[in-house]
């Protein structure tokens, strides 16, 4: 049974959540708590390549139940091979992106089904959801324009999708917290770095004190 801390970030893209993640991991680093800070999908080598699959811009054929499978996978040996034994050792768990981005991507924007991406993600998941989660809140339109902003990144198969789809994430998000309000705190990410950082921040310590 985990003894550890479950906690995941999550947003439309260009929410600002691995900026944020790295610097909440580094201040309980500095802290002296014992962290793990991952990334979904991915974060252990299996995943990643997944990963590398799933979003190569040339694997526009990639059917939508094949896409959520292979989130799933990843998800699964994510799970068993780092984040499971990391909280069983009593670790705080940032993890950057988790289940509801395959609920509000693939079940919402994808049009699988929330309930049909969910079932399958609970094949994979075995029980094991987070506990606790925050929603970066921020348009889709405000988050594209940050990574169009920076130019530091290579689009990927995901973020060239339509805005009509990046619209459809942030309404699948809105119907994911709706099921899961206890656990998902939405916070405002419109703001500067340092401002979210220390709203993330401060709701982290909530869950750890
Ligand atoms: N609060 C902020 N204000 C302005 N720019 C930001 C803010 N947070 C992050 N950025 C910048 O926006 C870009 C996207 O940020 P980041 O990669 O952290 O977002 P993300 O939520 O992880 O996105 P994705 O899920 O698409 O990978 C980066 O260039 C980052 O420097
Ligand atoms: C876990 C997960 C992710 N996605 C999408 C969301 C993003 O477009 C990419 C991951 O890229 P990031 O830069 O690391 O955010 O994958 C998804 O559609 N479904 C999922 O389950």
């Amino acid at each position: 049974m985990a003894k550890g801390i479950f906690i995941t970030f999550e947003g439309p893209e260009g929410a600002g959540k691995t900026t944020v993640i790295k610097e909440v991991y580094n201040r309980l680093q500095q802290q002296g708590k014992y962290s793990v800070l991952t990334r979904e999908p991915g974060g252990i080598r299996i995943a990643e390549k997944i990963r590398t699959i799933i979003l190569d811009n040339d694997h526009e054929e990639m059917d939508g139940r094949t896409e959520a499978l292979l989130y799933a996978a990843a998800r699964r040996q994510h799970l068993t091979e780092k984040v499971v034994p990391a909280l069983e050792d009593g670790a705080i768990v940032l993890c950057d992106r988790f289940v509801d981005s395959s609920l509000a991507y693939q079940g919402y924007a994808r049009g699988l089904g929330i309930d049909e991406v969910l079932s399958i993600n609970e094949f994979a998941i075995d029980g094991l959801m987070p506990d606790h989660t925050i929603y970066f809140d921020i348009s889709p339109e405000a988050g594209l324009a940050r990574i169009a902003a920076s130019g530091e990144r290579e689009q990927n198969r995901l973020d060239n999708e339509t805005l009509q789809f990046h619209k459809d994430v942030a309404e699948g998000y809105r119907l994911v917290q709706k099921m899961f309000p206890k656990r998902i705190q939405p916070i405002d990410a419109g703001g500067s770095v340092e401002e979210v950082t220390e709203t993330v921040w401060k709701t982290v310590a909530s869950f750890i004190s």
